[in-house]
């Protein structure tokens, strides 16, 4: 049977990137999504803003919602201090596995630790089941009509402190209506929108960075 895209894309990262090198393993990846296959990676223009967000808040936790691929987990963990570590959230395992070895061949899988399951079922168990006491960083990049549920679910599970930053992709495209409501009107979050393109196209898209203000 035909390979899958994401199936492609890994297969690219390995023949094209040098193995522990995260930097090259990102150029590779958006080099191919925009040469050749396009793949929904925040890509280099949102990410160079990701990356900003994470530099500002050096998180020691941080938290991904939609591994995907896992191109914006390694963004993320090499910009991670020693010891800090990121949890990401993925439930199709064929995306899982990929990702996996994504991590693996950007030299990250020590501060990278992939939770295969629905972020729904997951966030409960963050405290008891990771040693998680709250978050200093998320990032959602999962379903668009989970963003919005999904931050509830943190807020009821006290995984939020005053200064917690919660980035959220395609504010605009796809479009998270619902959450951005929510973000930019509850007296609880101070948010500012980060205006971008979709990743390798021309379309409007953006990000939306929102600080929990307990
Ligand atoms: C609901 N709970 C989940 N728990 C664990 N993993 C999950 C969960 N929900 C999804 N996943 C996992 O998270 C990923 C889902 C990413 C979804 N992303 C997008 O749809 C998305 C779409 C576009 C886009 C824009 C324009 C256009 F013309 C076509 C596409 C651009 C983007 O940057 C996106 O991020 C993964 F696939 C899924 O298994
Ligand atoms: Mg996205």
């Amino acid at each position: 049977t035909r390979s899958t895209r994401p199936q492609r894309l890994l297969t690219h990262v390995k023949q094209r990137a040098r193995r522990g090198d995260a930097q090259s393993v990102i150029t590779t990846i958006d080099d191919y999504c925009r040469a050749r296959e396009w793949a929904m990676n925040v890509g280099d223009e949102k990410g160079s803003i990701l990356d900003q967000v994470v530099c500002e808040v050096s998180p020691d936790v941080a938290l991904e919602l939609g591994t995907y691929c896992g191109y914006s987990s390694v963004r993320i963990a090499r910009l991670l201090p020693p010891g800090a570590r990121l949890l990401t959230v993925e439930f199709n395992h064929d995306y899982a596995t990929i990702a996996r070895e994504v991590i693996d061949w950007a030299g990250l899988q020590d501060r990278v630790q992939l939770l295969e399951g629905a972020s729904g079922d997951l966030i409960p168990q963050l405290r008891q089941k990771h040693g998680i006491e709250t978050l200093d960083f998320i990032f959602l990049d999962h379903w668009k009509d989970r963003y919005l549920p999904d931050t509830r679910l943190l807020e009821d599970c006290s995984l939020l402190r005053r200064g917690t930053v919660l980035l959220a992709d395609n504010v605009i495209c796809p479009g998270t209506p619902d959450y951005l409501e929510y973000v930019r009107s509850s007296p609880r979050y101070q948010s500012q929108y980060f205006s971008s393109h979709l990743e390798y196209t021309r379309a409007e898209d953006g990000l939306e960075k929102s600080v929990f203000l307990g």
